[in-house]
């Protein structure tokens, strides 16, 4: 195609939101006049169940749920007053609460101010609160958040000594919509831990997040933490956000909550729209439909021009990812659906695997998203006429460019800043996006029952571990892997003992391993008393 085609292509298509500034440019996927009308009964079908989801149907059937995270940012779609009442107390509590820890009101027991925040929690309840904070955290934030999203204990550590001395006056936040999740109570009681020790009172400091009556919440009442917050049955772990799940960390650090949901609210009604072309979220899910035949087969990188949004991709891959990659549709059909996501930030990738993009397999499509305004304020000059800025910029026309020259599909996401208005909106962009190409594939994009294998795995093993340990301890000779795994009544899960038990005795935790390592069958375990 030649470029006044392309040029022409470009401005047939084009989406462009006057309240948000947002430009959506979708003439580099390939997508044509031909696909919006195939697809067009698809998204009819599509709207309506989005606008069923949006009243309060059980969208979520598998769990038996409602979704509602729209009603988040406005509460009166809530379909009743009760829930509506729900969602402004919360954002109300927030406001308060936030504000007595800011001026001190609430404060922690050895004198001045909270200075920090330890922030616990996994998935939903960690990617939407990191990605916000790298995003608009002002540089001397009222409070500096730390994130424990993990159960690595070095990872703990490493965590715990960035607080140093101020753990004395840190807020910890406790955020899982479950209240059961093991690697956030892991980091909980780790975290107790290190306050006992230095002579703290955990409760003193401790705000759970968390659904009305789960362990957490439980835990949180009878021991008399300084606030609970709630987390709706009702909202996803992935798109809790804009849920007290995100709001609270982000109004501790000074980020204009209601500019975040106002962002986002705009751009729901932007894309509860029943038309294609006018609907920017369609317009996402039509590209990502086109792109990869409907069944995924292209992977979604996402390259956002700027440092402050680089978490986004990452945030994107659980909201996409846990979403739409499903085994069954919801008819009860194998269809091993998804969409892969990767992505970091530009121009630095293309210094990393834009090679590849380029170059090499073609299994892939572009989101680039360019934030018009490069700084508050004048820049220098790099080199005559030109800032670093105009750098940003070329080398993203540049790279689009490139990928179009060789047959790679690209869309363009242009914001005007990355201010909390334009985060609310790009996260509403995508939740509805992932919301409106779930209902075109038919699958449930509100649970995530793959996740429950690798979960009960692993609590077999540790109870397996367990039960190895109590054999070892009972056994005064060495065993080989054979008689411990007979013994233990586990004669099937060798490799898994042999796994357990390296573990345990590189971490010195009393298995004493002897033999050469390079023969795992071979070796003796015994207890070392
Ligand atoms: O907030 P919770 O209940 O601790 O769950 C954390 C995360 O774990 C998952 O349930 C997956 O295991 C995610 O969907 C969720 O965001």
């Amino acid at each position: 195609m030649d470029t006044l085609a392309l040029w022409q292509q470009y401005q047939d298509w084009l989406y462009y939101n006057p309240d948000l500034e947002i430009y959506l440019d979708i003439s580099r996927t390939g997508v044509t006049t031909q696909d919006l009308a195939q697809l067009q009964p698809k998204f009819s079908q599509a709207f309506a169940d989005m606008n069923a989801l949006e009243a309060g149907a059980i969208a979520n059937p598998d769990e038996g749920r409602m979704v509602g995270h729209y009603w988040l940012r406005d509460a009166n779609l809530a379909p009743s007053p009760e829930l509506t009442k729900e969602i402004t107390d919360s954002i109300q509590q927030i406001q308060t609460f936030v504000a007595q820890i800011h001026s001190g009101q609430i404060a922690p027991p050895q004198g001045g101010k909270f200075t920090d925040v330890i922030s616990i929690g996994i998935g939903g309840s960690a990617l939407g609160p990191q990605f916000v904070s790298q995003a608009l955290a002002p540089d001397h934030p009222p409070l500096t958040i730390h994130f424990i999203d993990n159960t690595d204990p070095a990872g703990i550590d490493r965590t715990l000594s960035h607080v140093e001395n101020r753990l004395v006056s840190s807020l910890v936040l406790v955020i899982s919509k479950s209240g059961g999740t093991p690697e956030t109570r892991n980091g909980m009681v780790e975290v107790q831990e290190a306050f006992r020790k230095r002579g703290l009172v955990f409760a003193d400091h401790a705000v759970a997040i968390t659904m009305a009556g789960s362990l957490l919440s439980q835990q949180a009442e009878s021991n008399g933490w300084l606030a609970i917050f709630p987390m709706f049955d009702w909202v996803g772990g992935r798109t809790s956000e804009l849920s007290p799940v995100g709001l609270l960390p982000a109004a501790l650090q000074g980020i204009p909550i209601l500019e975040l949901l106002a962002g986002a609210k705009i751009m729901d009604v932007a894309t509860r729209v029943a038309e294609i072309k006018t609907n920017p979220a369609a317009l996402l899910a039509l590209s990502w439909y086109v792109i990869g035949q409907g069944r995924g087969e292209k992977d979604m990188v996402v390259l956002p021009y700027k440092d402050s949004l680089q978490l986004f991709s990452r945030y994107l891959q659980q909201l996409v990812m846990e979403s739409l990659g499903k085994e069954k549709d919801l008819a009860g059909n194998t269809v091993n659906q998804g969409i892969a996501v990767y992505g970091n930030k530009g121009t630095t990738d293309q210094h990393a695997y834009v090679q590849q993009l380029r170059d090499g397999l073609n299994n892939f499509f572009v989101t680039f998203i360019e934030v018009l305004a490069d700084r508050p304020g004048d820049s220098v000059d790099v080199e005559p006429g030109i800032t670093s800025g105009d750098y940003l910029c070329g080398l993203l026309l540049g790279t689009r460019q490139a990928l179009f020259e060789k047959g790679r599909p690209s869309l363009t996401i242009t914001v005007p800043d990355a201010s909390a208005k334009t985060v609310g909106a790009l996260i509403a962009l995508y939740e509805r996006a992932v919301g409106l190409y779930g209902f075109l594939i038919n699958v449930n994009a509100y649970h995530q029952p793959g996740v429950e294998a690798g979960k009960k795995a692993a609590a077999v093993n540790l109870a397996l571990q367990k039960q190895l340990v109590k054999t070892l301890q009972q056994e005064a000779r060495p065993l080989k892997l054979t008689e411990l795994a007979l013994i233990a009544g586990a004669e099937a899960q060798a490799e898994t003992i042999y796994l357990l038990l390296r573990h345990l005795a590189a971490n010195q935790r009393g298995v004493k391993i002897q033999g050469p390592p390079t023969k795992p069958g071979e070796l003796l375990y015994s207890w070392q008393r």
